[in-house]
């Protein structure tokens, strides 16, 4: 049953506010089989869990007993989204009163957990009731700051409070793995995000979606269409042929290279998911996209609806309820990227001439996620494809340009090798990777260098757990500080250098690991397969132990490989002379982190490098 047909806006406003008491409200109906057998140490959810009411309660069918508390939570937060403002009405007149409300139960909350009186983590002591909200860092580069806040209390796991709602930062790799790969049952959702997914309605967006059946769905969806064989298959061309044109495009316009970065990615990307190639400038679809990340990215007064959600309610017209305002429009910006580029396509496949894609694929194989309307699931899962792997890759490119700008000897020895395995005949393809050691290894520190996502997204605890003897609460909120772990010394001596070496094999040296370990992110956020359409174990263990975080892994690795041999190949990237060496530069904060804008000179390597770029766009 849909869960917002089956429950009432005031079932819901009761239960939320029970939610802390919320066992009482719910009643297991039937236990799904577990894998505990086939994983040995804990299983997961086989089938998802559904909720509706009855009479006056509220019945969770299905889960695990360890995952079934956060479960049942998590819907009754996802049930809480499906309230109306007018319901709420009456609100803002009373909103100091809600404050004083909020800040009591944050109190109460507080003390409520840890039943077993273990200690928390280490950490900056909270103040009275606001917690370590002084603590928590904002002005960019935030990940430096956590580091150092784990340096100062010695602990690679920092806890933090805010507003009685618990927060965990890891900074090391193997406490994020052992976590939140380990125990990704735990330590799969999301925190509830009001800006971002409540007022500016991404709700529908994978990436912030909280654990539960939806959240499987497009999961599923979205991993098998970005599994390897579908990349080299499907994905592969397209790449070949945009990175032509970001070739050409670098030739004769080299000072724009930022630009041409971003056309590139948006091109691939809108080519797989919506058979449509962008134009050269001002594509409708790519400004629509871009419009809606900018949008994301600035959130103002993100932080304070986010420590007091009950502020979502203010009316629009109330001064300082500019956040308001600001959500709406990129509320409707958000509708029109989902429906747009979908609609085109729709329109396209009706007069017989849509390009194949991922949204004709879809259709084809009519996709569903019970309970939603095959239109949502399609545009919803290709809508988030843009939305995660654009802007990555732009900044991984990005970062690349820098790299090949401050360390030219490290450009020279890459370039010697293409040499040598190429000649001057032909572009690289992704068949010349395995002989291109040097320029895989430069793929490799470019994710590491700087991190892309440099705390990835935030997870969130589904039940409590207790981790080396301390407690971390159900409905934390967990951020794995990516950047700190890429740049552990002991792992990557000299982090701060761009020094490809280290991942290659040297006499008494193990290389260090690949820093995608870490780069994509963590946790079994997902079965990739439904179990009981796999009888086969062995095949379920094969992909599932494939299985990482960020589903586009992949996809990212071999576009960046493909983009950064080519580019190599083909140019010399230097710092202008009449150039400032030390911009200062610094990286933006956000979910993708980005440099400032600084200048390179890009020339053409060897003569013949226009006739065969001209050959490859022809
Ligand atoms: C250099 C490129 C990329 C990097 C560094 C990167 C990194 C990440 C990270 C850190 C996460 C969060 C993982 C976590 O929850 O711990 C993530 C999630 C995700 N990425 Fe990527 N990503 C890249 C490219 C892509 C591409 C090209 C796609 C296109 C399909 C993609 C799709 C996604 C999706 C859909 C999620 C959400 C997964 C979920 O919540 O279950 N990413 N990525």
């Amino acid at each position: 049953m849909p869960l917002s047909q089956s429950v009432t806006a005031r079932d819901v406003k009761e239960l939320y506010e029970e939610k802390y008491a919320g066992e009482k409200l719910v009643t297991i109906k039937k236990e799904v089989p577990t894998l505990t057998d086939f994983e040995g140490k804990h299983g997961w959810v086989v089938g998802g869990f559904q909720v509706h009411s009855e009479g006056d309660r509220v019945v969770v069918v299905g889960g695990l007993d360890n995952l079934l508390k956060g479960a049942a939570t998590q819907c009754l937060q996802n049930l809480n989204l499906a309230l109306g403002y007018d319901e709420l009405a009456g609100i803002p007149v009373a909103c100091a009163v809600a404050v004083l409300g909020y800040c009591a139960y944050a109190f109460w909350k507080s003390r409520k957990h840890n039943p077993k009186g273990l200690p928390s983590f280490p950490g900056p002591a909270p103040l009275p009731i606001v917690g370590n909200i002084l603590d928590i860092p904002s002005g960019g580069e935030e990940w430096r700051t956590y580091e150092e806040i784990g340096k100062k209390y010695g602990t690679d796991v920092v806890f933090l409070k805010v507003f009685g709602n618990p927060m965990v930062v890891i900074n090391s790799f193997r406490a994020a793995n052992e976590l939140l790969d380990k125990k990704g049952a735990i330590y799969s959702s999301r925190p509830r995000l009001v800006m971002i997914n409540e007022l500016m309605g991404w709700s529908w967006n994978l990436i912030l979606m909280a654990y539960g059946r939806e959240f499987l769905g497009y999961r599923k969806i979205v991993q098998q269409y970005f599994q390897p064989q579908m990349v080299s298959k499907f994905h592969h061309p397209v790449m070949r042929r945009e990175v032509g044109t970001l070739l050409y495009n670098l030739l004769i316009t080299p000072e724009d290279f930022a630009h041409h970065l971003k056309r590139m990615a948006a091109a691939i990307i809108m080519m797989i998911t919506y058979g449509h190639q962008v134009a050269p400038q001002g594509d409708e679809y790519v400004r629509i996209a871009e419009g809606v990340r900018e949008y994301a990215d600035k959130n103002p007064g993100a932080s304070a609806v986010e420590i007091l959600p009950i502020l979502k309610h203010i009316p629009s017209w109330v001064p300082g309820a500019g956040f308001k305002r600001y959500a709406r429009v990129a509320y409707d910006l958000a509708v029109q990227m989902r429906n747009k580029p979908y609609q085109m396509v729709k329109q396209r496949i009706a007069a017989g001439n849509a390009v194949p894609c991922m949204v004709t694929t879809l259709l084809d194989e009519k996709v569903e996620i019970e309970g939603v309307d095959v239109d949502d699931v399609v545009q919803n899962a290709s809508a988030v494809v843009y939305s995660a792997g654009a802007d990555t890759t732009v900044a991984a490119l990005t970062n690349f340009f820098l790299a090949m700008r401050t360390y030219p000897d490290i450009q020279k020895r890459a370039q010697a090798e293409l040499d040598s395995v190429l000649g001057r005949e032909r572009l690289p393809d992704f068949g010349d990777r395995v002989q291109l050691p040097y320029v895989s290894a430069i793929v490799k520190e470019s994710l590491r260098w700087k991190a892309v996502s440099p705390l990835g997204v935030p997870h969130a605890t589904m039940t409590d757990d207790e981790y080396r003897g301390r407690y971390i609460p159900q409905g934390t909120t967990v951020l794995a500080n990516l950047s700190a772990m890429l740049h552990d010394e002991s792992v990557y001596p000299e982090p701060d250098v761009f020094n490809p070496d280290r991942y290659l094999p040297a006499a008494g040296k193990e290389p260090a690991p690949d820093p995608a370990r870490a780069a994509f992110g963590f946790g079994r956020r997902c079965q990739s397969l439904d179990p009981c359409h796999f009888h086969i174990l062995f095949t379920l263990k094969t992909m599932i132990s494939l299985q990482r975080i960020c589903p586009g892994r992949f996809f990212a690795d071999d576009s960046l490989f493909i983009t950064i041999a080519s580019i190599l190949y083909a140019f010399s990237i230097t710092h202008p002379e009449n150039a400032d060496m030390d911009e200062g530069i610094r990286w933006s904060s956000g979910l993708v982190s980005l440099p400032n804008p600084f200048f390179c000179t890009i020339l053409p390597r060897f003569q013949g490098v226009e006739d065969l770029l001209a050959a490859a766009r022809a």
